[in-house]
């Protein structure tokens, strides 16, 4: 059985306890490669070789970092059927999209922040005759950076590669659940000449990995994507330690769906939302508010075309639907669909884990399930199920509307489908998100802010924003 291995000081070596973690295929429920189950001992060593490195590191000019970084994201793109096809193995999410979203915006990632640091220029500000203060913007040193198992590559190279196009160097984790593509990325940044040292990438869960990696005094800054409770966790661990802390954490995010809007490509859309990559993206939309007058129709269009997903083999090329990324995540979705049913919800489609034949016949497989009859204060609504699982419920104004929008605990993103210009801007002004998408859904610029309000999150990712959360301002003030 395969054995991956960390990466430090550019070498691919096996974790110092010699302790390994299973790691399991979705789709067939098998276990078929094994993960070192890093510790603190792995740390010391990464730490250590990004210290090392990272002087040089910071001192090359900034065309030279973002010739590198360009030659990773060229050997990502040289490797994206090969890194699709682990990705989909490793997370059960269909090929296709592994392709067309997962890979390609991996290679983006990287891309852009290559070049985005050539552009990236401070401030000055001039006191009248007296003096003029400028601001230097250096690297933090060596940062750390977690990332989670629904978007493997996407969100891993999200976060190191501003922190590397800034000079950093980098100890990322990837999640314990999604290994596989950071393994085959590090081989990716030899090929392409990253300097040995500049990433480090260790394996392992939480608790053995991510808890040491969090709290080590050298690490002066922690980029961090997954649950809240485990965004709550680091800031209780790193409290007192001054740390910069940039945490991207969950969503239960509305949809809200006008009765003017267009309405198949509303449709349409508005199913994508809820069930891409079977529902576990932070930003898809799990609560849908339908205007009163369209309700019924909606309702039948959106329930006919959530029918019509094809559930397979995650490396079918018709397969739009795949598997669950893990048992214990499938059993806590299909329980709040029980849950769901408790609260007097009615289940309109779908409800059921799915049994395929053939390779997939033990997989974690889960239909894409549509709710109504729910009341917004109840704990389907309220709480991040992170499958696919939407619920819906009419609404009869604009400002109902906001208010359902509003009223849980979280603040990530949201949608709003409709051609009242004047509606669209007061409905995206009043939400409280850190994204409002009006007649579209994850449609991404690399270049805005990214992040959430309330309890999903803190500090924003994204182009100028990531460049000045991983650099250290500092203010020069010169009398004249
Ligand atoms: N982007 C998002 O919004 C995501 C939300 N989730 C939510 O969180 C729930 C739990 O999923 P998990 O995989 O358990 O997410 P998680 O938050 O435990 O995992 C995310 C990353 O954090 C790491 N991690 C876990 N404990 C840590 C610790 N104490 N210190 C440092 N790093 C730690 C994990 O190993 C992984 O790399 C999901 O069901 C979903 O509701 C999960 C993944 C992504
Ligand atoms: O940056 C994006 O386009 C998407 C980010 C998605 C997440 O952070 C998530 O699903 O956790």
């Amino acid at each position: 059985m395969q054995k991956l291995k960390n990466y430090i000081n550019g070498e691919l070596v096996e974790p110092q306890l010699g302790q390994y973690i299973d790691n399991a295929e979705p789709a067939t429920g098998q276990v078929y490669s094994q993960i070192p189950d890093s510790t603190a001992e792995d740390l010391e060593q990464a730490v250590v070789a990004a210290e090392k490195a990272q002087p040089a590191w910071a001192a090359l000019s900034l065309e030279k970092r973002a010739e590198i970084l360009t030659k990773v994201a060229d050997a990502i793109d040289g490797h994206s059927n090969e890194l699709a096809k682990a990705e989909a193995i490793d997370n059960g999410k269909p090929f296709s999209l592994a392709k067309s979203v997962d890979i390609y915006r991996a290679s983006a990632n990287i891309r852009f922040f290559a070049q985005a640091i050539t552009q990236f220029s401070s401030e000055s500000h001039a006191m009248g005759n007296e003096a003029i203060n400028y601001t230097l913007r250096d690297p933090i040193g060596v940062v750390g950076c977690i990332s989670p198992w629904n978007l493997p590559l996407y969100l891993f190279t999200w976060k190191i590669a501003p922190a590397l196009a800034a000079g950093n160097c980098v100890i990322a984790k990837p999640s314990e659940i999604t290994p596989m593509t950071a393994y085959l990325f590090s081989k990716i940044c030899n090929e392409a000449g990253l300097p040995r040292g500049v990433l480090n990438i260790l394996h392992g869960t939480g608790p053995s990995i991510g808890n040491p990696l969090t709290t080590h005094p050298k690490i002066k800054a922690i980029s961090f994507t997954g649950g809240t409770s485990t965004g709550a966790h680091i800031s209780r661990v790193t409290a007192g330690m001054f740390k910069k802390l940039s945490l991207e954490l969950g969503g239960k995010n509305p949809t809200l769906v006008f009765a003017d809007c267009d309405f198949e490509e509303t449709v349409e859309n508005v199913v994508r939302a809820a069930f891409a990559n079977q529902g576990q993206i932070c930003l898809c939309g799990s609560r849908i508010y339908i205007e009163r007058p369209i309700y019924d129709k909606f309702k039948a269009a959106f329930v006919e075309k959530v029918k019509s997903l094809k559930i397979g083999d995650p490396l079918e090329p018709s397969t739009q639907h795949g598997a669950l990324v893990s048992k214990p995540h499938m059993d806590k979705v299909l329980s709040y669909i029980e849950l769901a049913q408790e609260e007097g919800g009615t289940v309109l489609t779908g409800g059921k884990q799915v049994t395929l034949k053939g390779r997939c016949r033990n997989g974690f497989f889960v239909e894409p399930t549509v709710i109504e009859g729910l009341t917004n204060d109840c704990r389907t609504n309220q709480e991040e199920i992170f499958g696919p699982v939407c619920t819906i419920m009419p609404f009869d104004s604009d400002d109902e509307a906001i208010d359902l929008a509003n009223g849980t605990q979280y603040g990530l993103a949201s949608s709003v489908w409709t051609n009242d210009l004047k509606r669209a801007h007061r409905v995206a002004k009043e939400i409280e998100a850190g994204i409002v998408w009006i007649n579209c859904w994850l449609l991404r610029d690399l270049r805005t802010p990214f992040g959430g309000v309330k309890s999903s999150g803190v500090g924003r990712e994204g182009g100028l924003e990531a460049l000045r959360f991983f650099t250290e301002p500092k203010n020069v003030c010169i009398k004249y």
